[in-house]
């Protein structure tokens, strides 16, 4: 296993997770990379480790460049175990290392790993420490996306090692943005901030001011590519994501057991494409609910629709629902429909879930007795396409 050298003396020295389809919940279609860098100056140093099933991947990779012992430093910005599975490994062979991380960090690792012998070097934000000649300077920056989460800056090499922020689950052969070309890592880094960061966008915010002032050439996270050619790009677009702020499109997702709420669903498209507003529509028993927050990050409005199955919704619109809820979208517009049979509790439900996250619900639930008939379908084209004309005059 080969180890890239991203700047003189600064290495990748991370693992491919080239088959992972599922990373705690969300759909990872293109798989990831851990993401770790190993730093040969006066004192050793690796940023970050691995998956635990990918330590032997990480350490063949630093054994090409130096005896793993010879380690002197392992900083840890972020305790979850994808960065710090490699952890014990590395302080078994390097036993005299020291770990750097945030109070919380040491909090979380001592929690995790049970152990007592590590030596910590436990930092303040701002605080830099020298590793020869170079420095390295650690910026909490908390609840994006833990509470322990710190970027490592190293002002010499123009260098930001931010750790999950501006990662993307994407297995590649090139290790840098321009290789795999700005669309497609926006694609990637589009999924990973709606499934994972979007509940942080305060804290993004925060972290980008500071980031902003800072002079980097790189930016090199813990999943994906490394970012060196498009950083003027993502930049601006992380903080549009940050502020939830959307472009004038509409999602409609949907279950339904007889294709009435399908039937609901592709009427409501036909009315805000009549609009002029562009839609996504998902079926629920096919699209993952990562998929639809995906979707969601963009998008003005969104429309969620279910029959009622035994007095309520169906599973699978109550799952999206509870995801959605957890990664807290604002200033979206929302209406809820469906069909039903006799209660009509599923729709009324999906409506409540939604204003209880805060979307604004202008317009009526559409709430139909079996399959809608020609003229009540006219009137949910309408309903469409007033939706449309109320995402298009919100812009
Ligand atoms: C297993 C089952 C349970 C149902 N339970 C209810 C119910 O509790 N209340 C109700 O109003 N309709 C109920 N219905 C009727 C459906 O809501 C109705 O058939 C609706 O039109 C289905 O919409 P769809 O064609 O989009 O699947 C039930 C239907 C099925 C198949």
């Amino acid at each position: 296993m080969k180890p890239l050298e991203i700047k003189p003396g600064i290495y990748w020295v991370g693992g491919i997770d080239w088959n992972l389809r599922l990373f705690h919940g969300h759909v990872t279609p293109r798989g990831t990379t851990y993401n770790a860098y190993l730093i040969i100056d006066d004192k050793i140093t690796l940023v970050d480790t691995v998956k635990y099933y990918m330590v032997n991947e990480m350490l063949d990779r630093i054994k090409e460049i130096i005896d793993p012992s010879r380690i002197d430093i392992v900083v840890s910005n972020h305790v979850e175990m994808d960065h710090s599975g490699g952890l014990p490994k590395i302080m078994e062979l390097a036993p005299n290392a020291k770990v750097v991380t945030s109070p919380q960090g040491q909090k979380g690792l001592k929690r995790y790993y049970k152990q007592d012998n590590w030596d910590f070097i436990v930092v303040k934000s701002g605080e830099e420490l020298n590793i020869g000649s170079r420095t390295l300077k650690f910026v909490h920056v908390p609840m994006v996306h833990w509470p322990d989460s710190m970027v490592t800056y190293i002002p010499e090499e123009k260098l930001l090692l931010p750790n999950d922020a501006f990662g993307q689950h994407m297995a590649s052969t090139g290790r840098f943005d321009d290789e795999i070309g700005w669309d497609i890592v926006r694609e990637a880094a589009a999924g990973y901030y709606s499934n994972i960061v979007l509940p942080y966008g305060e804290n993004v915010l925060k972290a980008l001011d500071v980031v902003e002032q800072l002079d980097i050439d790189t930016i090199a996270p813990s999943h994906g590519v490394i970012w060196r050619s498009y950083i003027d790009k993502i930049l601006p677009v992380y903080r549009r994501w940050a502020s939830n702020q959307t472009e004038p499109r509409a999602l409609i997702v949907y279950d339904t057991i007889w294709e009435s709420t399908k039937k609901i669903a592709l009427t409501l498209q036909a009315g805000l494409e009549e609009a002029g507003v562009p839609v996504v529509v998902r079926f629920l028993q096919t699209s993952h609910i990562s998929e639809v927050m995906d979707d969601l990050l963009e998008s003005k409005a969104v429309l969620i629709g279910t029959p009622t199955l035994n007095n309520g919704m169906m599973p699978t619109v109550s799952a999206l629902l509870t995801y959605m809820k957890g990664l807290r979208p604002k200033n979206r517009l929302g209406l809820a429909f469906g069909s039903y049979g006799w209660g009509g509790q599923g729709a009324r439900e999906v409506a409540a879930a939604m204003q209880g996250m805060g979307m604004e619900m202008p317009l009526d639930t559409v709430n139909m007795l079996y399959l809608p008939d020609e003229s009540e379908m006219v009137a949910v084209k309408e309903v469409g396409r007033k939706m449309g004309e109320l995402i298009l005059n919100i812009k």
